[in-house]
């Protein structure tokens, strides 16, 4: 789960691209919210999940016995209060005034454009967590609709541990990990993609900023892969082709997704791929559509950043780099999908940093395909010069040269490619296969507010754990920056047309 962050910046570099913090009057104004640690401690004392699974594998080596779930635990599990119900509590004015605040809310949402508060939101369950904080499945208590909140804490994005190892200035930092908050909220609420998670609200309070994401109920691709331990080639070209897709609409836009790996590709519903976690992806000033889909670098970064098994060796070189660096990405989850493991794999950082820099093209393994073989072969090279642009051969085939020169780059139409044959691009692209067909693994879900495709590391964890100390930590160590309100601007809420499309 981690985020490698390897010298996270370098501090002799510059990163030549724009600052994603956004302008003021992009985004509606945002009501601050505060009581909904309270009403959480009430309405969980404990976090509530079933420790079983209805998941099985097809493959008996890789998968570990896990029971099989049995019926009456549905009946055992904890019903949680809505905390609405405290207000019959409440004097009869308050209440009377409570009630016509919930019915006017009631009926803005019916509209569904109206700015959010972490009242609005009951807690079920933990869902994953990251370097800044949890992702959360909540649902909304007007609607009764789910969805997965991915809170940042505010007191880590503004004081860093790495502060007090780096030699450069607090302020230096924190004005690249504001920029990176801010990048995966500007950066989603202009993305459209059925492969790409979609973000309806943001908002902030005093501790934290918050995501409102559409939840991906058939969990991550890392949990389907520990169940399964490899898939066969087909599977992985489906999710290869979607994950394609959704790469090449970012780069469209000048977007570098930076953090290609099977923790972030969610399975929805239907079993199509959905990228989430857009925290470290960058966005370049000249976002020309025309220049990032002819192959051109969309810019050129410096930041040396991402998970380390995944991430392209000009990245880890501290080079500068372009958006290519996603596709040899894309070669190693595709590995690692039909393998098990990464290319290059090691008991730390430093050897798996080792090994990629120094260690020659991974060696692939003799039962794959020939086509395979080659698909693996042209992402995984080294040198972005001799590696695919896939960008470049989208859709078209290059020069055929008569003498191909050994090492020279694969030219030819990417979405043609031999391991890509039974993927019906015109429909994927367009979205209509997504909408209308499964995709080759079906998640077993019988109940969403169970999350019963997560890991029950995350799914039974408490739900209020360090709410108090985050507290704490803003009061005594933040105060001078955090009176700055360097997060306005956070707060966001989806266009009633999109909200709309969706629910
Ligand atoms: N929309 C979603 N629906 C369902 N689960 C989600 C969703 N978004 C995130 N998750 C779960 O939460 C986990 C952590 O989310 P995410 O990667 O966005 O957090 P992060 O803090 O950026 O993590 P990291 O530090 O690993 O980059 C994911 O791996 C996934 O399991």
């Amino acid at each position: 789960m981690s985020v490698f962050k390897l010298d996270e910046e370098l501090s002799r570099l510059t990163v030549n691209g724009s600052c994603a913090i956004v302008d003021d009057e992009d985004f509606e104004e945002d009501p601050t919210c505060g009581e909904w640690h309270k009403n959480l401690l009430s309405a969980h004392p404990q976090a509530i999940s079933p420790t079983v699974y209805l998941s099985t594998s097809t493959n008996g080596t890789a998968a570990p016995s896990k029971p099989r779930r049995r019926s009456s635990l549905y009946d055992k599990m904890a019903v949680s209060t809505p905390p609405n119900i405290k207000r019959l509590e409440l004097a009869p004015e308050e209440d009377f005034q409570k009630a016509n605040q919930y019915e006017r809310r009631r009926r803005s949402f019916s509209k569904n454009h109206e700015p959010r508060s972490l009242e609005d939101f009951e807690p079920i369950r933990v869902l994953g967590q990251g370097a800044y904080g949890k992702v959360i499945l909540v649902k909304d208590q007007y609607t009764s609709k789910l969805y997965a909140m991915k809170q940042l804490k505010k007191a880590e994005i503004l004081i860093s541990e790495e502060e007090t190892k780096e030699k450069e200035p607090a302020s230096v930092n924190l004005e690249k990990r504001l920029e990176r908050t801010f990048a995966e909220r500007k950066i989603l609420s202009q993305l459209e993609h059925p492969n790409i998670v979609k973000l309806f609200y943001s908002f902030h309070d005093h501790m934290k900023l918050y995501l409102v994401l559409q939840f991906i109920p058939g969990g991550e691709l890392f949990y389907h892969l520990k169940e399964q331990g490899t898939l066969a080639e087909d599977v992985v070209a489906f999710y290869a082709a979607e994950i394609s897709c959704a790469l090449r609409f970012l780069h469209g836009k000048g977007i570098v997704y930076r953090d290609l790996k099977p923790e972030n590709c969610l399975l929805n519903e239907k079993g199509h791929l959905v990228l989430t976690d857009f925290g470290l992806s960058k966005k370049s000033v000249e976002d020309t559509t025309e220049s990032s889909h002819d192959g051109e670098p969309i810019t050129t970064l410096h930041s040396i950043i991402g998970t380390p098994e995944y991430c392209a060796p000009e990245i880890l070189a501290g080079k500068s780099y372009n958006q290519n660096c996603d596709w040899y990405s894309l070669g190693c989850l595709v590995y690692d999908m039909l393998i098990g493991k990464p290319p290059y794999t090691g008991v730390n950082h430093k050897v798996i940093l080792g090994k990629i820099l120094k260690d020659k093209t991974p060696k692939i393994p003799m039962y794959l395909s020939d086509g395979m073989k080659d698909f693996l072969g042209a992402l995984l090279r080294k040198e972005v010069l001799k590696r695919w642009d896939v960008d470049k051969f989208w859709n078209v085939e290059g020069p055929k040269n008569k003498k191909k020169k050994a090492g020279q780059a694969k030219t030819s139409c990417f979405q043609s490619h031999f391991v890509f044959r039974k993927v019906d691009w015109n429909k994927m692209e367009s979205g209509e296969l997504q909408k209308t067909t499964n995709g080759p693994i079906l998640p077993i879900i019988t109940d969403w507010e169970l999350a019963e495709n997560f890991d029950t590391e995350f799914t039974e964890m408490r739900l209020d754990s360090g709410a108090c100390q985050d507290q704490i930590n803003i009061q005594q160590n933040i105060n001078p920056i955090l009176h700055r309100d360097v997060f306005k601007g956070f707060s966001y809420v989806a266009s009633s047309s999109y909200l709309e499309r969706y629910f």
